[in-house]
């Protein structure tokens, strides 16, 4: 991405962890019902640890990272549900500290890619992403300069 080595864990000032346990129990009618919605998570790096034998993980190419203008996806993902298994799975998310601002990179706007994102808090970022359902990338609407689509 063109920084220094450590520069990312530099920019969150401080590393938090958050961690979501997710039961997802068996499901008769699994065609017709999800685990988790279609969501991207607004920490910026997630660790998730999941049982061997249930699969139920899914995801989707699209969708951007503030920090990267665009450049770097992060990952929308649903979880679906199993006719005869029990799923557990756990999310660890990393994110920086409240009081940090997050805006794109400079070396990542040019004119071929104009800045797209504004620059947001990043607890007020997290937070109205929580108050909201989960509804794919929708969330990064906040920061979003409206102009640019993407
Ligand atoms: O259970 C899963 O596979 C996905 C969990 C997830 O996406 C989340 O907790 O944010
Ligand atoms: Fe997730």
């Amino acid at each position: 991405m063109g920084l220094e080595k450590h520069a990312l864990v530099g920019l969150h000032n401080e590393v938090l962890h958050g961690l979501r346990v997710n039961y997802y129990p068996p499901c008769s009618t699994p065609e017709e019902v999800l685990g988790l919605s279609p969501h991207s998570d607004a920490s910026t790096i997630t660790l998730l640890m999941q049982d061997d034998d249930v699969s139920g993980l899914e995801i989707r190419h699209r969708g951007n990272w503030i920090w990267s203008n665009g450049k770097y996806k992060s990952i929308e993902h649903r979880a679906v549900t199993n006719k005869d298994k029990r799923r557990i799975s756990q999310a660890t998310f990393l994110y920086p500290r409240d009081d940090v601002e997050v805006e794109p990179f400079d070396h990542m706007i040019d004119a071929q890619n104009p800045k797209m994102y504004q620059k947001v808090r990043y607890g007020d970022y997290l937070r109205q992403s929580l108050k909201r359902k989960m509804e794919g990338k929708k969330h990064t609407d906040v920061a979003k300069i409206k102009e640019i689509e993407e």
